[in-house]
């Protein structure tokens, strides 16, 4: 519950200032070289380079049998894929049976399929063309290549692109990682919400939000209301969170941002000397967010605890921060609305929407308390104070929003 209490009158600021400052304020991560599983989604820090040639050395490029000389010919050995090689030279005449991908001998000229030889007891024959279905060394990719550029993303296909090339560590800028903090005494996290009883739904939707902004969710904690709970967590976050210097660059505190009677982290952070940054910004839903550094420079993002104003919240200060963190920052997206919204006359408006060929086209159920329409919608349209125009941003939703 919040209710009133009085003390100084702090002008939010613009949705718009909210974004630049929250970008500002934060500093790509030193890049750092990641196992190749977590370094998905990130950007590369370093040129991608082949440590090997591709293939490394002459291979079959069938199944059949790698040949010398016209034929027909004496079939004197057999290679199988990741079997002994046949380290004496292929003679004139000589045929050593072959699967796809072994190194072919030395000398070989190339290789006859088995569809197109007929064997022979110890002998085959068949039409070889010189040069066939060898595959010879670095043909694909030259040993020391350039494969991807410093920038490029980590996609899936890179991550197999640097396993084939010998890589088990990649250098990238790393995942920002960040801490969860869920206040309040009447959240619960399992079970049917009662009265006076809320299921959690920050919690839940965080990691997939920062996953998808370049982020990863090192661990969440559950605290009571009390400003000591808090105040401890925000200096030696829990365990299971941070117990290495860099496990948290950023700090999201859920609920507790209003200004309530057991809203404490305002206090907290003037207690630990904070620098805030961000108090309030001009946004329906989601006014009551925060932005501040504590003393050894981590971010806190303070999130209301009305589920679709804590995601808008998130969107607002924790995406670009995240983003920036992690060198990943994204185009701009504008598009025509599709639907009649009412602009607030001082406030942005965030109002969930989905695209379509007429514009974006707003979904409703858009009620702070509630995530119906942002999980009907694919983006949040950002309706600035008094709109009145044609064209409007668009934030996207994580995929499958
Ligand atoms: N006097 C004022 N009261 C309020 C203001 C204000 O400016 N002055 N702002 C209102 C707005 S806008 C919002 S949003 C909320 C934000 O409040 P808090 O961040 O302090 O969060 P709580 O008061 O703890 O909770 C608000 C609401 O959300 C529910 N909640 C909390 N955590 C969760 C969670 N993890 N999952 C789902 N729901 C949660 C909680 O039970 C309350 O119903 O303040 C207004 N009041
Ligand atoms: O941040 Mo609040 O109720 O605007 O949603």
């Amino acid at each position: 519950m919040t209710v009133l209490r009085h003390g100084p009158v702090v002008e939010a600021i613009s949705w718009g200032s909210a974004r630049t400052l929250a970008t500002g304020a934060a500093c790509p991560l030193k890049p750092a070289s990641v196992p190749l599983a977590e370094a998905l989604g990130c950007r590369l820090a370093a040129p991608l380079r082949a440590l090997v040639a591709v293939p490394g050395v002459d291979v079959s490029a069938m199944d059949g049998y790698a040949v010398a000389g016209p034929g027909p010919w004496r079939v004197v050995g057999r290679v199988l894929a990741g079997g002994a090689c046949y380290e004496a030279p292929l003679r004139a005449g000589e045929a050593v049976e072959i699967a796809t991908g072994a190194p072919v001998p030395a000398g070989s000229e190339s290789v006859l399929p088995y569809e197109r030889a007929v064997a022979d007891g110890a002998w085959v024959d068949g039409a070889a063309e010189p040069g066939e279905h060898v595959r010879r060394r670095g043909e694909d990719i030259a040993e020391g290549a350039v494969v991807l550029g410093a920038g490029a993303v980590v996609t899936p296909v890179a991550l197999g692109l640097a396993a084939a090339l010998g890589h088990d560590v990649l250098r990238v800028r790393p995942r920002p990682r960040v801490a969860v903090l869920v206040t309040g005494d009447e959240v619960v996290h399992e079970g049917l919400p009662a009265p006076g009883r809320v299921r959690d739904a920050i919690g839940p939707f965080l990691p997939g939000l920062v996953e998808w902004s370049g982020g990863r969710v090192a661990g969440t904690v559950h605290l009571p209301d009390g400003l000591e709970a808090l105040r401890a967590a925000l200096v030696r976050p829990p365990d299971g969170v941070a117990r290495e210097p860099r496990a948290a660059d950023v700090l999201v505190v859920c609920g507790a941002s209003s200004k309530g009677p057991a809203d404490h982290l305002r206090a907290v952070l003037d207690d630990l000397e904070a620098e805030v940054l961000i108090d309030g910004v001009a946004v329906r839903p989601g006014h009551p967010q925060l932005l501040a550094r504590l003393a050894g420079g981590r971010l806190v993002v303070g999130l209301p605890g009305n589920p679709y104003a804590a995601l808008a919240a998130a969107l607002t200060l924790l995406a670009p921060i995240l983003r920036e963190l992690a060198g990943t920052a994204v185009g701009k997206e504008t598009s025509a609305l599709a639907g009649a919204v009412r602009p607030h006359p001082r406030d942005t408006r965030l109002v969930p929407v989905r695209r379509s060929g007429r514009g974006a086209v707003p979904v409703g159920h858009d009620r702070p308390g509630s995530l119906w329409g942002a999980a009907l919608a694919d983006a949040l349209a950002v309706v600035p104070p008094a709109w009145a125009g044609d064209q409007v941003e668009l934030i996207e939703l994580p995929p499958g929003g």
